[in-house]
């Protein structure tokens, strides 16, 4: 038998609601499978444990989720508790600089059944892999004099060890796909960080004759994947350009509330931390109707990276099943509650 130790972190708002979703499925994913057992503990670390205790996790924090195979979050940020800036770089950014998560990877396709906010697309499958650890996402700056006179600046970090990480993660990929890898710049604008990106994707581009590479500027690629999404496999961005396109991904599928992420360590020394891409959907807290689907989905990239890519793949054929069948929640223009869609992909795992 084997046993895989995941911490689960609620977090906030419909995060407490859709995690106990997500782990009633890996139970019965366990029971269908046979040989795998899931031992769960839950840590209560989110804004009210702010409120509580003056920061997001103890000091001791870290070391304890380092003693697990994954991290299973839902998400962070209750804006009014604690502002969004303090509560993301206490919890979901510190997890994923301190654990060197260096790659988040976000997969947009359509799934049977879902309308896509799109009148009329073609099938898609894109992955983008996000820089997930430096970029745009940086504590460096810092602000200075006051009223009017008030100045911030915020440095950008991009280090070529980390650029080059993520776009031959990229490449690769592209190799087990359709060939095609398409970075997200923005050098007619950014002086410095985004030509020196766009200069190391050259190198990688070159090192890789086989794949078929592209460049093209964020703003004209977030318009590119509304009008050719069909046209798209794999896109490497910084964290900030993946972060973006991402929720552009997770429209175009239909509704953020499907879209799942994985934000990898690579290096085995720290655990990787599986996510849905949305965040705590603070609108619609305490209905009942939150999709589950985005923390399903993201089980069954827990279940592929933890080497069960058999049980993960009968997971999302299941998911995609009851979509089919018509059981989507509100977001998806549903009228299913969130437990209804989750008992629909449990009964239909079967035994
Ligand atoms: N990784 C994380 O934990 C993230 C956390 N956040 C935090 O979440 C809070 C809210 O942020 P927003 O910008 O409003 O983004 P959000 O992703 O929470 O919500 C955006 C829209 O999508 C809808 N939505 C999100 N998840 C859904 C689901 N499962 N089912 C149905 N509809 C869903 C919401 O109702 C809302 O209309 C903030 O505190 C923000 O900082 C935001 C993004 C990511
Ligand atoms: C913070 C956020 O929006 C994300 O990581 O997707
Ligand atoms: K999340
Ligand atoms: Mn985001």
């Amino acid at each position: 038998m084997k046993t895989l130790k995941i911490a689960s972190i609620p977090g906030d708002g419909v995060g407490r609601e859709i995690m106990p979703e997500a782990i009633r499925v890996l139970e019965k994913v366990a029971d269908v499978h046979g040989g795998l057992k899931f031992d769960f503990e839950e840590f209560p670390y989110s804004c009210d444990y702010y409120l509580k205790h003056g920061a997001m996790m103890p000091e001791d924090g870290m070391d304890r989720l380092s003693q697990f195979d994954s991290v299973f979050l839902g998400a962070v940020g209750d804006a009014s508790k604690v502002p969004d800036h303090i509560s993301l770089w206490g919890l979901l950014l510190k997890i994923r600089q301190e654990f060197q998560q260096e790659i988040n990877i976000r997969p947009a396709k359509l799934l049977q059944g879902i309308n896509s906010k799109l009148a009329n697309p073609q099938d898609f499958d894109i992955v983008v892999v996000r820089e997930n650890s430096e970029g745009e996402y940086s504590s460096i700056g810092g602000r200075i004099f006051h009223d009017d006179n008030e100045i911030a600046i915020q440095n950008n970090v991009f280090s070529k060890r980390a650029t080059k990480q993520a776009m031959n993660i990229a490449f690769d990929l592209a190799s087990k796909r359709k060939g095609l890898v398409t970075s997200a710049t923005k050098s007619n604008g950014i002086f410095h960080a985004m030509p020196f990106w766009d200069e190391i994707f050259e190198e990688i581009s070159a090192k890789h004759p086989n794949i078929k590479s592209e460049s093209k500027h964020i703003d004209a690629l977030a318009a590119y994947f509304i009008t050719h999404p069909h046209e798209l496999d794999v896109v490497v961005g910084s964290n900030l350009f993946g972060d973006i396109l991402s929720d552009v991904g997770a429209a175009i599928m239909g509704s953020i509330g499907v879209a799942p992420s994985a934000n990898l360590n690579l290096n085995g020394k720290y655990p990787s931390m599986f996510e849905p891409v949305h965040g705590s959907a603070p609108d619609i807290v305490g209905k009942g109707i939150a999709n589950p689907i985005g923390q399903i989905w993201t089980a069954k990239m827990l279940l592929e990276f933890n080497g069960e890519a058999n049980i993960a793949e009968h997971l999302l054929k299941v998911i995609e099943e009851v979509t089919a069948d018509g059981y989507q929640t509100a977001d998806l223009g549903g009228k299913y509650k969130m437990t209804e869609v989750t008992d629909e992909i449990i009964k239909r795992l079967g035994k």
